[in-house]
């Protein structure tokens, strides 16, 4: 049976990186998607602004909702401090399994809990089975029309605090219309874009980060 696209990512960071290091494992996955096969990994342009934006908040709890092959996993896990956890929720096995192996070979595995299941199964589980209290921040990177009902879901379990951040991928390709709408227009939000481009492309895309007032 003939790989998949992500077993030869995979594949080029364990020939490519080096063990141990989250900095090779990024560089591997970013030098791979621009120069052989495209992958809707976040890239390294607007990676720079999750990068960002994880320094200023530091958090000490992290949620991402979309794992795919890992590759933001091991941004922001690289970025953790001490103590610092993220969990990330991915529902395809495949995917899964690959984001395992990679948030393993980068070394950040101590501080990546990998949970494989729909967000909307997993975000009311977090705080009774995952033992989180309030999330410091959210990337949110998953199926573009599920931000909202996610972004509504966390609110319902409590899990976002004042001044808990989240930073949604895609506002412009593929596009999150109906996020958009709803985080702009909801007085308990205060946000902010910004304009980037698509992973490996020339084309403009866009981030939005969300601040929870409480
Ligand atoms: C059902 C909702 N709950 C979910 N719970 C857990 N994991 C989920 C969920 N949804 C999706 N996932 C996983 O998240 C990942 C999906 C991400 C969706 N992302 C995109 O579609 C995307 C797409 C593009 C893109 C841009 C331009 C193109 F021409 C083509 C594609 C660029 C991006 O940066 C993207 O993030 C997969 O690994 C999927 O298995
Ligand atoms: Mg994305």
């Amino acid at each position: 049976m003939n790989q998949s696209k992500e077993q030869r990512i995979l594949n080029f960071v364990l020939q490519n990186a080096v063990r141990g290091d989250p900095c090779s494992v990024i560089d591997a996955i970013d030098t791979y998607c621009s120069q052989k096969e495209w992958a809707m990994n976040v890239g390294n342009e607007k990676g720079l602004i999750l990068d960002k934006t994880v320094e200023e908040i530091n958090p000490s709890v992290a949620l991402e909702l979309g794992t795919y092959c890992g590759y933001s996993a091991v941004r922001i896990a690289r970025l953790l401090k001490a103590g610092a956890r993220l969990l990330t929720v991915e529902f395809n096995p495949e995917f899964a399994a690959i984001a395992k192996q990679m948030i393993e070979f980068a070394g950040v595995q101590d501080k990546v809990t990998l949970i494989e299941g729909p967000s909307e199964e997993i975000i009311p589980q977090l705080k009774k089975k995952y033992e989180v209290d309030t999330l410091d921040f959210v990337f949110v990177d998953h199926w573009k029309d599920r931000y909202t009902p996610d972004t509504i879901l966390l609110q319902e379990c409590s899990l976002l605090r004042k001044g808990s951040v989240l930073l949604a991928d895609n506002i412009i390709v593929p596009g999150a219309p109906e996020f958009v709408n709803y985080i702009r227009n909801n007085p308990r939000f205060q946000c902010t874009n910004y304009p980037s481009h698509l992973e490996y492309m020339k084309v403009q895309d866009a981030m939005e980060k969300a601040v929870f007032l409480g």
